[in-house]
């Protein structure tokens, strides 16, 4: 066994991970209870959307069974040999399944995933050139092993993707919208699901599981499991997201910020890995159709307030990303900042 690390998952002195960040709880991310008064949640979401970029929702309606049947079927998932995982891997032409190589920042992750689309079939850009209109369907490479994996993975999928739609319509009421302003973007969605695989770590002082990053979605849930390592960056400092296991964490994501012409803002984040202990966490991105043009609302923009953003599509902005998470790169990831206009 060696005990030497690749330096490439070595993280630079100022990103490192601090022993010393303060276990938050319930006051810094907000709790909001989901079942009751819609009026009382609309406001909650949107204060905690404006202020911090994350809350957690309790009483959301995904029962705890199927997020027990979720970490059952991925640890078996990952426990297999690496030939059994690569059988479902990721590749140049399909940006879902399984993946061990990702790079947040240019330094290399110290976690394993998989990602599956939550619609079987999605369509999506052929090429990040904005010049070429073929589009091409990209389909989730299922294992066959665990036998129950992809059952258990759909069925988890359909109730997060529920709840997903749920608070894009509380988060539209809080911006002043209607709840469905925004569900015709999502007809062709290109949402996916991402299981996070963070094995323990000798080196866990130097490394990440999930370097700092805003996420480049609308909004995500996120799960975590009993071990904790999730951290939000709020007033320049990391907070550690104490686990708790029946709540959801919910993120605003940059779509979003786009939409809403910065009222609600993405938050960066990052994963600390364990010494001792693996950890899972789940991810549901929810994110538009391929084609979808995004830029800030009509609603939102007036002559004192104009739009931040120039138009930008998803999926050539997908297409793109994908691109460059393969290797490491010595130039900047696309991000939404390539499209703000200057204040
Ligand atoms: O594992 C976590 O707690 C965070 C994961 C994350 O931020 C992501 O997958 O985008
Ligand atoms: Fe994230």
């Amino acid at each position: 066994m060696s005990f030497e690390l690749d330096p490439s998952f070595i993280v630079d002195m100022e990103n490192r991970p601090n022993v010393n960040v303060a276990a938050i709880g319930r006051e810094e991310v907000p709790v909001i209870d989901l079942s009751g008064d819609i009026e009382r949640i609309v406001e909650e979401v949107g204060n905690a959307c404006k202020e911090c970029g994350f809350l957690q929702v309790i009483n959301h309606g995904v029962p705890l069974h199927l997020l027990e049947a979720m970490k059952e079927t991925s640890k078996e998932f990952f426990d297999q040999p690496m030939d059994e995982k690569k059988k479902a891997k990721r590749d140049e032409v399909n940006p879902v399944g399984y993946h061990d190589g990702e790079h947040t920042k240019n330094v290399r992750d110290w976690k394993e995933v998989y990602d599956f689309l939550i619609d079987d079939s999605t369509l999506i850009p052929a090429s990040p050139d904005p010049d070429c209109q073929e589009l091409r369907t990209i389909t989730n490479p299922w294992p066959k092993n665990p036998s129950q994996f992809r059952v258990v993975c759909q069925e988890y999928a359909g109730e997060m993707e529920k709840l997903a739609f749920k608070l894009m319509e509380i988060i539209c009421l809080s911006l002043g919208l209607p709840g469905g302003r925004l569900k015709g973007y999502f007809e062709e969605q290109t949402s996916f699901l991402r299981i996070n695989h963070y094995p323990p770590c000798l080196f866990s002082d130097l490394t990440l599981g999930c370097g700092r990053h805003k996420d480049f979605d609308f909004l995500t849930v996120l799960a975590q499991d009993d071990v904790g390592g999730l951290e939000v960056k709020r007033n320049g400092k990391w907070v550690h997201v104490k686990p708790d296991p029946t709540a959801l964490i919910i993120n605003v994501g940059d779509i979003c910020q786009v939409w809403s012409n910065e009222r609600y803002k993405s938050v960066e984040h990052r994963a600390v890995v364990n010494g001792e202990k693996e950890r899972y966490s789940f991810a549901l991105f929810l994110v538009p159709s391929h084609h979808v043009m995004v830029k800030p609302l009509e609603e939102l923009v007036s002559e004192e307030d104009p739009p931040k953003y120039l138009p930008y599509n998803w999926g050539k902005f997908y297409a793109t990303r994908n691109r460059s998470d393969y290797k490491k790169q010595n130039v900047d990831n696309i991000q939404i900042h390539d499209f703000r206009v200057p204040n």
